[in-house]
């Protein structure tokens, strides 16, 4: 990840933790706070004094409670800016320790071994932290990058098909924001292409203020149907949904072919993924609540869309159109799977 001073390495592949006490070594940090989710066997030594901090993957504890909690047992250890915090779990993990670390001494280095196939192709890297608040997802963060992030494949061995559907939603995406086709290849393959092309478009706009916008692929309507369903849609799924809308739309303005369009379908589907839209989800109510996602600039209806010039946030998008597209949308009875 290349960001001048605060650029940093990136490694995937089987085996990819072992690499943390070299890592540690290299930052010379003193000693390390290690904030794991999953057993504490499966993090390496680190090979500085360390100390574990067993915390849990979820939502619920995504929270700015957790984050005080974290800080305390940070200074407990005498964690300062010149030591390191390790954290290893999923996406929620990693955000609430990596905004621990942003907030600790003011920003003490962290480094993530993500264990999560979305938490490795998306979260993890890129620098957003984040917890909830009881009005809201994401709603207090901080952009900390990372020091270095080791996304180990053999973590994934133990994930549920659940979470590898849900993985790859995100991966499914990135075929129309520049990655290419990655069906087919090796797992740890389809990480390090998300995770390059992720890396090129948040060198190019950290702060998210123009290009970082394309990462939104399918996103709007994604995160309109986790609302809709109580997140019984889950974000991968969501996003897949999302794509293949995201293709119907774009043909419906005239930006893309129907063969384009079709082709946002059949990827979804070859990833094992869902592209209709659940039975009940009303296409009022989600256009409501995709008017208001914070992507959105301004007033009105903006989604990413491909195009001659390839994806690009479209702003401006007629309601008529948008609910056109949603009515045209296939629609599937019971839970959103493949
Ligand atoms: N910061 C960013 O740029 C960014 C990007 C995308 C998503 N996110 C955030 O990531 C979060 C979602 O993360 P998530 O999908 O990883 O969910 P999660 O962290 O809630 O983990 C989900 C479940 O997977 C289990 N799990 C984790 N690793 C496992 C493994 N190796 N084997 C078996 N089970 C395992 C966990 O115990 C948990 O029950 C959201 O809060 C989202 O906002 C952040
Ligand atoms: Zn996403």
């Amino acid at each position: 990840m290349r960001l001048g001073e605060r650029s940093y390495a990136v490694h995937v592949g089987p085996g990819a933790r072992k690499l943390l006490p070299d890592v540690v070594a290299a930052l010379g940090a003193r000693r390390a706070a290690v904030v794991t989710a999953r057993p504490p066997e499966t993090v390496p030594d680190p090979g500085v004094p360390s100390t574990v901090v067993r915390v849990r993957d979820g939502e619920r504890h995504k929270t700015l409670a957790t984050v005080e909690d974290l800080c305390r047992r940070f200074t407990a250890f005498g964690i300062t800016r010149h030591d390191v915090v390790v954290s290893c779990g999923g996406g929620t993990t990693t955000d609430t320790a990596g905004l621990a670390a942003a907030l600790h001494h003011r920003g003490v280095p962290v480094i993530h071994l993500p264990t999560k196939l979305l938490a490795q192709v998306d979260a993890s890297v890129g620098g957003k932290t984040a917890v909830n608040l009881p009005e809201g997802k994401n709603l207090v963060g901080a952009y900390w990058q990372p020091a270095a992030v080791l996304c180990d494949t053999t973590y994934l061995e133990t994930l549920p098909a659940e979470e590898w559907t849900n993985g790859y939603g995100e991966i499914a995406r990135c075929h129309f924001i520049g990655a290419g086709d990655l069906r087919g290849l090796a797992v740890h393959e389809q990480v390090t292409a998300s995770l390059r092309l992720k890396a090129s478009i948040v060198s190019a706009d950290e702060r998210d203020t123009g290009r970082r916008h394309v990462l939104n692929y399918g996103h709007t309507l994604g995160h309109a149907l986790e609302t809709v369903t109580g997140f019984a849609v889950r974000h991968g799924i969501g996003v897949a949904i999302g794509t293949v809308f995201a293709g119907r739309l774009a043909l419906a303005l005239g930006r893309i072919t129907a063969g384009r369009a079709e082709e946002h379908a059949r990827v979804v589907r070859d990833y094992g993924l869902p592209g209709a839209l659940p039975e009940d989800a009303d296409a009022t109510l989600l256009t409501t609540l995709m008017r208001r996602d914070k992507k959105a600039a301004g007033d009105g209806l903006a989604f990413v869309l491909d195009g001659p010039r390839g994806a690009e946030l479209v702003p401006g998008v007629p309601e008529d159109v948008v609910l056109r597209t949603l009515g045209g949308m296939p629609r599937q009875s019971g839970p959103a799977r493949p």
